[in-house]
């Protein structure tokens, strides 16, 4: 029987627009699969977006469209769902595989640890294989020790209902802070390989489609883009990029788009294409039309995008995923409490320096009083963190074993040198703060600086004031509701009379400020600086000329490079020891979080 239409909610949410060819697109998920259980607004889970990707490929195969499902990496690293297992994300793999995903592609964080880029290998490409593609990755095979590539490199194609004849590779950015069991080829060298050169030497293809763990705007998608027009100069090209963590489109030409879609399973990326030839029918008349979405990652939004209510959206796959992941959730006591937060701290919604500013939060309460090495006596000392390190706001109330692995995911430990010149750790400070000029001298134009500092954000100028609030790097989410559940919609859905605008994404891409699904009103987004640091003792008019300069440990081969800047003389790699007994940032946190942070009786 047909399913029954819901009833009509009033709410302020722009459709979707269907084409010949549709997609739905995730990126840089990092565990969250169970969704925001404090934020309704992205409170739908892996298991609802199974449910939703099905009604929506029945939606479109009933009228002869064809969808395809793209996943572009991270997909690990940042959530208690990865990062609590032991070994990480046994849960994660298995939950994850029940999404059908057309094509996907590893992320840089697939391949900072040996293990994790194995997992890849031996579980993940495996359990997507004919789908999982690596343009630009080799791995030394952990049983032969051989260089082969992670997945295949390209691959063809035809769509299931229209036979659009696709030619699709799986790019990484140029990444060099891979453990060294994988090799990551630049992609402008990648692409003069005389694989690559022939698969786009095909004259029987109807799209090229370039996922990638690569941003929407970049030299590496540009050269791509260079290249594939240099042989066809009008067949229609639709990338898929992420690693930045933010909503974006860009226009290469009138015939080449790309699509990023966000992070940790806010936002469902929604693209289609409208007159694409095909092989029964392979040249046509007009143009192609490409759309875009970005949608809110809640039920109420899968709901009036299918036409289906609570009754009728759920299917039986969907629905067991989901219990997986409950079950999942309660095995690794994701739940546990370690203490109260007694406000909300916040990423970018402040200054950095704002008493509800996490960063502030660290360097001036839980460094200074969490992080003592006793073997170091009365030694002052720096403490350096990149604020990249730091994934996520904390919200006001219960701090969970959850919120430990979501603030800090990183097994990283903290090194220090001692007795470094006071001054010249402050030079340091400046240097890393000002990293987008040293890389600017560097050969490559590659995006290294989204390797130390908060994703998404460009740390140039070292200005770190409150942007544009309408620009599509910018990080916005609704406020906390609280006593919020998983699975709820948005509070206004409730209403069926006048909604009210909640704050959110409003995002403004090269197609203009109606992409996102939801309509919202902007949130305030100020810069954060590369690295922060926290004096030990907290009382920086006691320090002595020279201190301790403890680091995280991420952060050596900067360090590196900004001592040579400060004329520091200091070997990073062979002086360097642990501090604190290889104590781990999150540790650290979850240690203070269980002093300080006592919850009501
Ligand atoms: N061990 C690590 C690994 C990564 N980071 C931080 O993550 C950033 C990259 O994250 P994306 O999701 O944007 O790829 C990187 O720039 C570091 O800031 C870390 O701190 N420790
Ligand atoms: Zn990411
Ligand atoms: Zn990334």
């Amino acid at each position: 029987a047909q399913p029954s239409a819901p009833a009509p909610i009033s709410a302020p949410l722009r459709d979707l627009e269907y084409g010949q060819l549709n997609f739905l697109h995730t990126t840089d998920t990092h565990g969250w699969l169970a969704g925001h259980l404090h934020e309704p607004s992205y409170s739908a889970d892996w298991g609802d977006y199974i449910s939703f990707s099905l009604r929506i490929r029945e939606k479109v195969e009933a009228k002869g469209q064809d969808l395809l499902v793209i996943d572009t990496g991270d997909r690990v690293e940042g959530n208690g769902l990865y990062d609590s297992s032991i070994p990480k994300g046994i849960y994660l793999s298995e939950i994850l595989r029940h999404q059908h995903i057309d094509i996907l592609t590893s992320g840089n964080h697939e391949l900072y640890q040996q293990n994790t880029s194995k997992n890849e290998l031996l579980t993940t490409v495996p359990n997507f294989r004919g789908h999982y593609l690596s343009s630009n990755i080799d791995i030394y095979h952990p049983k032969t020790n051989e260089l082969v590539p992670l997945a295949p490199r390209y691959k063809k194609f035809t769509t299931q209902l229209q036979g659009i004849r696709i030619v699709a590779f799986g790019f990484l950015f140029n990444f060099n802070g891979n453990y060294n069991n994988t090799v990551v080829q630049p992609v402008e060298k990648t692409i003069q390989e005389s694989w690559f050169q022939e698969a786009i030497q095909d004259k029987e293809v109807d799209l090229f489609l370039v996922a990638g763990h690569v941003p929407a705007h970049s030299p590496e998608y540009r050269a791509i883009f260079k290249a594939i027009r240099k042989v066809h100069w009008a067949t229609p090209i639709q990338f898929f990029g992420g690693h930045q963590h933010i909503r974006d489109y860009a226009q290469y030409d009138s015939r080449a788009f790309a699509l990023a879609s966000g992070r940790f399973m806010e936002t469902i990326g929604f693209a289609s294409i409208d007159g694409l030839s095909t092989s029964s029918q392979p040249s046509v008349a007009s143009s192609p039309v490409f759309k875009r979405r970005y949608i809110d990652n809640n039920l109420f939004s899968f709901y009036h995008h299918t036409g289906l209510d609570q009754d009728t959206f759920p299917t039986e796959k969907g629905r067991e995923v989901t219990q997986m992941i409950t079950d999942a959730r309660s095995a690794l006591s994701l739940d546990t409490v370690f203490g109260c937060a007694p406000r909300n701290l916040w990423m970018t919604r402040v200054p950095y320096n704002d008493p509800d500013s996490i960063y502030n939060w660290l360097a001036t309460e839980v460094l200074p009083q969490a992080l003592k090495d006793e073997s170091r006596g009365d030694s002052p000392a720096v403490a350096i963190l990149n604020s990249g390190g730091i994934r996520f706001d904390i919200f006001k109330g219960e701090f969970t074993r959850d919120s430990a692995f979501i603030i800090s995911p990183f097994p990283n430990k903290f090194r220090y040198v001692k007795d470094v010149p006071y001054d010249k750790v402050q030079l340091i400070m400046t240097v890393l703060n000002q990293q987008a000029k040293i890389v600017s001298t560097s050969e490559d134009e590659n995006p290294y600086i989204h390797e130390l500092g908060t994703p998404g954000q460009s740390h140039a100028d070292g200005d770190y004031e409150e942007e544009e609030t309408n620009k599509a790097t910018e990080e916005t989410r609704p406020l906390i509701i609280d006593g919020a559940g998983s699975h709820q919609a948005p509070l206004w859905a409730k209403r069926s009379d006048n909604p009210d605008i909640f704050p959110g994404y409003t995002t403004k891409d090269d197609a203009g400020t109606d992409g996102d699904d939801t309509i919202h009103s902007p949130v305030k987004n100020y810069m954060v600086p590369n690295c922060i640091q926290g004096h030990i003792p907290g009382n920086k008019t006691a320090l002595s000329e020279t201190v301790d300069l403890v680091y995280i440990e991420f952060l050596e081969p900067f360090l590196v490079l900004a001592g040579k800047f400060a004329q520091l003389d200091v070997d990073f790699i062979n002086e360097s020891e642990e501090y604190m007994s290889g104590v781990q940032l999150t540790d650290l946190i979850t240690t203070w979080v269980g002093d300080n942070w006592k919850c009501d009786e």
